[in-house]
């Protein structure tokens, strides 16, 4: 269990009002990275960079492209690792990587949202995961960040998917912004939240993160590309970086007098960090400035020489919390281990939030289920109308056991259809697990939970449509029995994609990957070439592992066993039956026959449906190991 909160305890959770800022101070103290290079070198991504934070602050991280920002920002994030002699403290104790993660909130440069929500929505089930709000003080909460973001006018619109339009990109990234906002984080990290946007989004973005920032004392810290006045306006404090090196770090206000002081006043069109960035930025400063304009390592230099404030070099191993003694309010530990938020939600909670909201997913999402839905009517009328009335003649043999192949086949190769839909929730799942709000379990099992009876009425569509049509075996416990293993297979078809899919989250590359994947069972399991027959390493090997195989021998045994068929071929006036007879005297052959020969007549109905349940766990069990391997 984890807590989440930027508020003290006993104040009541969202009832719309202005909430005071707690206090804190956050301080990055001899931040420093480094990756091996070529030739065993090591090279220094970011060195001994400090930077301290208050409650209700916002700081921009700006710095020419490969300056390092983002590299700095994962280190504040304790997505990578520093180096030794690095301290990050809160209000004066040390922060460990658990701790950051509770706390805080990282968004991602793109948008990861469930197109198919309303905004409302989607900002609602950020925040479902904390179960000691009531729904009523979800919706209040919720209501006071759209209103702070500026999105009650889209708030009941839909995000927007490849077939519908949504919500404009500006709105997008504020809807992503209000998701990492909604839940009381202590602490905001945005990287490049406005790249991409037009100036007067970008300005709507950072200035709506400001008024929620200041007013409920979130530290915000943001990687920012080159921002307009307006938008560099919304920040409180800035910190230049060429190289991975400070070159400026203050408030955003005194960077105009610093450059002037320096000799380089900025000009009447300039921005105070565009202007800066052309000394910063080494590639174009000469084109910039002129050959004689000094470069970052200038610019660094006067910095170092008339910043008094500089934290202590780099070999420091006092506590910062020297740093933050003047400036912080210090909050009791309990005010700083509970807010009002309260604890995030146990494995059944989250799996329930997670289950309500993929059942929403789902049912409003074409392209997860409606147009599986349609594919799998589509076969269905197929299969009938084409393989209608086969009847009990041993020359419509073939055709029935065709028919039971083509099923298993066709709709586990249908199972790709689901891929757009998973990469969506697999991005919107990096993006919550990443900070925090639940684990793969619960992701995994409302996956689960939630696919079965989508894929149980897309089975029950097809079987509805075409077993009767196609004249299988009459009775309603046969039709059962193929319903409920077909379902089986569809369900260890769909838990393979996922897996699939999860491993190579590009739609192309997955869809090519399953269709390989599914031809290959196809072709060892036992229909093409007979299971004797087939090489002895792929007998003994996949063929015992196919899901198509149990499939296929469960439904062709719950069709023939019982069935009489009559042979029509007479030769020399013997019946010639297609399939070896026990019962040649009365020129039939009997499903038993037909199955024996194919080598499939002494199966257990319960025994292969169990194998197909395990090797859908399985396929769950490694659907949860690829997306931690795969995790961003
Ligand atoms: N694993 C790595 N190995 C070697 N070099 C790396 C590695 N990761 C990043 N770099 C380099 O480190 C530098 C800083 O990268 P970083 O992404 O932090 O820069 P940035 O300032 O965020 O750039 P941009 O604004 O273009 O996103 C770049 O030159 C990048 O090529």
């Amino acid at each position: 269990m984890s807590l989440r909160s930027s508020l003290a305890p006993g104040e009541k959770p969202a009832h719309g009002h202005e909430v005071n800022p707690s206090g804190s101070t956050l301080s990055f103290l001899h931040l420093s990275y480094q990756v091996e290079s070529k030739g065993g070198k090591g090279k220094l991504l970011v060195d001994d960079v400090s930077a301290t934070v208050k409650a209700g602050e916002l700081l921009a991280i700006m710095g020419p492209s490969g300056a390092g920002k983002s590299t700095l920002l994962d280190l504040m994030a304790f997505r990578k690792t520093p180096l030794d002699g690095a301290l990050v403290n809160l209000n004066g104790e040390p922060l460990n990587a658990t701790r950051m993660q509770q706390m805080s909130t990282f968004v991602e440069q793109e948008d990861a949202l469930l197109g198919v929500l309303t905004v409302r929505e989607s900002v609602a089930y950020a925040l479902r995961f904390l179960p000691l709000l009531s729904r009523r003080e979800v919706a209040a909460r919720v209501n006071r960040v759209l209103t702070a973001l500026g999105l009650q006018s889209c708030a009941d619109q839909r995000i927007g998917t490849p077939i519908s339009r949504g919500i404009s990109g500006g709105q997008k990234r504020r809807v992503t912004c209000a998701c990492a906002m909604v839940s009381f984080p202590r602490i905001l990290l945005l990287d490049e939240v406005t790249s991409g946007l037009d100036s007067t989004s970008a300005r709507e973005v950072m200035s709506a993160i400001r008024t929620l920032a200041v007013s409920e004392g979130m530290i915000v810290i943001a990687t920012i590309h080159q921002p307009a006045l307006e938008t560099l306006a919304q920040f409180t404090d800035i910190l230049l970086l060429a190289e991975g090196r400070t070159c400026f770090s203050g408030k955003v206000g005194a960077l105009a007098g610093f450059l002037e002081r320096w000799g380089h006043p900025v000009g009447r069109f300039t921005t105070p960090s565009d202007h800066a960035m052309n000394f910063l930025n080494n590639d174009f400063a000469a084109s910039a400035t002129g050959h004689d304009a000094p470069d970052a390592r200038a610019f660094r230099e006067y910095y170092l020489s008339t910043n008094p404030s500089l934290p202590a070099p780099s070999n420091y191993t006092g506590s910062s919390a020297d740093i933050t003694k003047d400036t912080a309010r210090v909050e009791t530990r309990a005010e700083t281990e509970y807010g009002r938020a309260g604890t995030l939600g146990t494995l059944f909670w989250n799996t329930m939030v997670l289950a309500e909201r993929t059942a929403v997913n789902y049912s409003r999402n074409l392209l997860a289920y409606g147009v599986r839905a349609g594919m799998y009517a589509g076969m269905g009328l197929m299969l009938a109308t084409i393989w209608i009335r086969l009847g009990t003649d041993d020359s419509t043999i073939n055709d029935r056991l065709s028919v039971h192949f083509f099923s298993v086949a066709f709709l586990a190769f249908m199972s790709v259809a689901g891929i757009p839909g998973f990469l969506e929730e697999r991005s919107v799942y990096y993006r919550e697990t990443n900070n925090g709000l639940y684990t793969t379990l619960p992701f995994i099992l409302a996956n689960t939970l939630i696919n079965m009876p989508f894929l149980f009425l897309c089975t029950v569509l097809f079987t509805l449509i075409s077993y009767w049509a196609i004249g299988l075996h009459p009775g309603a416990d046969a039709f059962f029995r193929f319903l409920g293993f077909l379902y089986l297979a569809i369900l260890a078809a769909e838990s393979q994609m996922v897996v699939i899919a999860a491993l190579m989250p590009i739609f192309v590359a997955a869809l090519a990957i399953g269709a390989f994947v599914n031809g290959f069972w196809m072709s060892v399991g036992g229909y093409f070439i007979k299971a004797r027959s087939l090489p002895r390493f792929w007998f003994y090997s996949f063929h015992y592992m196919d899901y198509q195989r149990y499939a296929f021998e469960l439904l062709t045994n719950s069709d023939l066993r019982g069935l009489t068929f009559k042979c029509v071929t007479v030769v020399n006036g013997t019946c010639a039956c297609a399939y070896p007879s026990s019962t040649p005297e009365t020129c039939t052959v009997s499903g038993a026959d037909i199955l024996n020969y194919l080598d499939v007549g002494s199966i257990s109905y319960d025994k292969w449906a169990a194998i197909l349940v395990a090797i859908t766990v399985i396929y769950r069990i490694a659907l949860y190991f690829a997306l931690k391997v795969r995790s961003k």
